[in-house]
């Protein structure tokens, strides 16, 4: 009898309340295969980086249970730790501030390997981190120079090279195109569906741009004052959304074409 990998991601009833008694998301559930790429929307201030912030154990949740690979994430041991710190990794909104301006690429990626603990052989990290950036369509040229030397795209390429550092099973992306330009963007977006696709990660991609999902993901969520109210395929939500929130986000952008006739 073969027994079946547990979701990569599992949220069973999640709430999170922060210090001062707001309750910023109310019992969040959904599970996350290996490979799958998930959207999540909502309006700001509607818990999507609060449940960023959990998924990665940045934030505690208050009720609920969350298990990254079948093992419970409050599950304090070193080895859980490390697992979680390996297998889920985040790509920030701001390529701008997430690298050390006075660090080169080299000693990023380099320092992302040798925290992860998968390289320890100092000859292979060099080889490793160009490994990275070939991965993300930079070339080793990359290594030597400072992230004030690249644009805001190549950086987001770099901070999600340097994620990849781990091997992780899911990235967590929050607003991480946000901040660029609309082609860039794109081939943003296109990376992260490809690095899905030929490496097997799970995708949790957090976003306004309720158009962009439908370049990535399969799978959208909606989220509504901390409670996940839409939860279905990218087709089913957006042409037949059942939630009035969904109706109300998709509205706004103006996005639904008609059937073409022919
Ligand atoms: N550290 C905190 N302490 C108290 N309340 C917080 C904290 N962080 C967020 N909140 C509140 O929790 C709610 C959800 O915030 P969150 O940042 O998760 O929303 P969001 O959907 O990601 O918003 P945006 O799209 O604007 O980033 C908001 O009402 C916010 O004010």
């Amino acid at each position: 009898m073969s027994t079946q990998a547990p979701p990569v991601l599992q949220l069973n009833q999640v709430s999170v309340t922060y210090p001062g008694g707001h309750r910023a998301a109310t019992k969040v559930s959904f599970s996350l295969q290996p490979g799958e790429r998930a959207g999540l929307v909502g309006e700001s201030g509607s818990g999507k980086s609060t449940i960023a912030r959990t998924v990665l154990g940045l934030v505690p949740h208050s009720e609920g249970t969350l298990q990254i690979l079948g093992k419970m994430a409050q599950d304090s041991t070193r080895e859980a730790r490390l697992t979680r710190a390996r297998m889920v990794q985040m790509v920030f909104q701001d390529p701008y501030h997430s690298l050390n301006p006075r660090r080169t690429i080299r000693q990023a990626l380099v320092e992302a390997l040798q925290v992860s603990g998968r390289i320890t052989e100092k000859a292979q990290l060099e080889k490793e981190s160009i490994a990275l950036l070939e991965k993300v369509h930079l070339d080793a040229g990359a290594l030597n120079r400072f992230p004030h030397q690249f644009s805001g795209g190549q950086r987001q390429r770099i901070c999600i090279a340097r994620a990849l550092a781990p091997n992780p099973q899911l990235l967590v992306c929050d607003e991480a195109v946000s901040a660029l330009d609309v082609t860039t963007q794109r081939s943003i977006v296109h990376l992260l569906r490809k690095l899905s696709e030929e490496e097997h990660i799970a995708l949790l991609f957090i976003t306004h741009d309720i158009p962009l999902i439908e370049h990535l993901c399969e799978r959208v969520m909606v989220l509504d004052q901390g409670s996940l109210v839409e939860d279905g395929t990218v087709e089913s939500v957006f042409h037949n959304p059942s939630a009035p929130k969904t109706r109300q986000l998709l509205d706004s952008v103006l996005r639904i074409d008609p059937p073409q006739e022919v």
